[in-house]
């Protein structure tokens, strides 16, 4: 699925140099533009593959170019002020190649979640595509001004795309009220870019070879995303034995004979066991996975190892885990995999716990009176 993505924010903005690292790593081409959209100077500056003519600073009357230090509704004026600059971006851009648009932030600042929401609105009155937010929660849970923003920029959102991806960071880091550093922050970006690369690279299919029994293309995902509300994402990677390198085998892949022999028995087991891991594991939204209307299983590895009966039979898995009938399933040939990765998309899950603690958080109860 070929995306045009915007980051908002600084968060937003890592976000996307996150999953053009991606990219660029996988050697696949699912990025046909990416954006940043700003208050702080220094954070558009210290981003490094964002092309510069498509990084906007704007707010700068009210911040000199400084950002808004949390206050969202000084974010959203600006956002809704200059919102034509902020899709200026799009303007050169091979926008019909595009089959969706992902609009990532950090919900708890003042700039990120505001300006996501009017960027989403715009797109989508100006394009037929798809919109889709990436939402990464604050890491801190304890901090009500972080949370009314990370709830009210969550809710809109929710109502200006067609789906948004969230992402729990606080459930993953160890202690919740100290500052996160630099690293860490990268560390989770890329974590999540891997998960929305694995799903945006399924489907590109880049050679003849690459066909796989059933291939996902952007169509599925859209399926999966119809509807909107909030989506989850769970992923297991593992590595696969290494191919024969024997002077006979490399031979072999010399005049064509790719075709590996695989133990269909091993090839089985390693997806039963890597889908139950994505969704029992963590996913980026912990939440009740019996809520989910509709899932998708994306299967990714060299073509011997993608056993179409084990896709089969966890698609049935995951259809008795979250009561959906509505999973779909598909692979992602990868000849020079080294690895098979499972990702488990969940769409249309209800309210994690984390948002009501979030609420709590927000209309300023305690949260350690519980
Ligand atoms: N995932 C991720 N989260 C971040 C990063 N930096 C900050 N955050 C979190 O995201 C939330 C929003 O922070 P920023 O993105 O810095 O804020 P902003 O949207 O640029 O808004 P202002 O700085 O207030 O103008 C914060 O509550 C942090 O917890 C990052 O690099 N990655």
């Amino acid at each position: 699925m070929n995306v045009f993505c915007f980051g908002t924010g600084k968060a937003g903005g890592n976000v996307v140099e996150q999953l053009l690292r991606y990219e660029r790593q996988l050697k696949t081409d699912f990025i046909v533009g990416a954006a940043a959209c700003d208050t702080t100077a220094a954070d558009l500056d210290a981003l490094e593959l964002i092309p510069e003519d498509a990084r906007v600073l704007f707010g700068t009357a009210e911040t000199n170019g400084k950002g808004f230090e949390g206050d969202a509704a000084r974010g959203a004026e600006a956002a809704k002020r200059e919102h034509r600059q902020l899709l200026e971006p799009t303007d050169s851009a091979p926008i019909a190649a595009s089959d969706a648009f992902v609009v990532c932030a950090g919900l708890g600042g003042g700039t990120g979640g505001p300006t996501a929401a009017v960027i989403a609105e715009r797109l989508s009155e100006l394009y037929d595509q798809p919109v889709y937010g990436v939402a990464s929660f604050s890491t801190s849970t304890t901090d009500s001004r972080c949370a009314s923003n990370t709830l009210r920029s969550l809710r809109q959102l929710v109502s200006a795309t067609d789906h948004v991806f969230g992402f729990d960071t606080a459930s993953r880091v160890k202690d919740e009220d100290e500052p996160v550093s630099e690293e860490t922050y990268d560390t989770l970006d890329a974590e999540l870019a891997r998960r929305l690369g694995t799903l945006f690279a399924a489907g590109e299919v880049t050679t003849a070879d690459d066909v796989g029994a059933s291939v996902v293309d952007a169509s599925e995902i859209m399926n999966t995303l119809r509807g909107g509300g909030l989506a989850t994402l769970g992923y297991s990677e593992r590595p696969l034995p290494a191919r024969d390198t024997s002077v006979v085998g490399r031979l072999k892949r010399l005049v064509g004979d790719d075709a590996e022999s695989v133990d269909q028995i091993d090839s089985q087991s390693r997806i039963t066991t890597q889908t139950r891991e994505a969704v029992r594991g963590q996913l980026t939204l912990p939440c009740d996975i019996g809520t989910a209307s509709r899932g998708l299983l994306v299967i990714t590895g060299r073509p011997a190892w993608l056993n179409r009966d084990a896709i089969s039979q966890n698609q049935g898995w995951l259809e008795d885990q979250t009561g959906s009938l509505e999973v779909r399933n598909g692979d992602d040939p990868r000849p020079d995999a080294d690895a098979l990765s499972v990702l488990v998309v969940l769409g249309g899950v209800a309210p994690p716990e984390r948002l009501t603690a979030l609420q709590a958080v927000a209309d300023g109860d305690d949260p350690n009176d519980a």
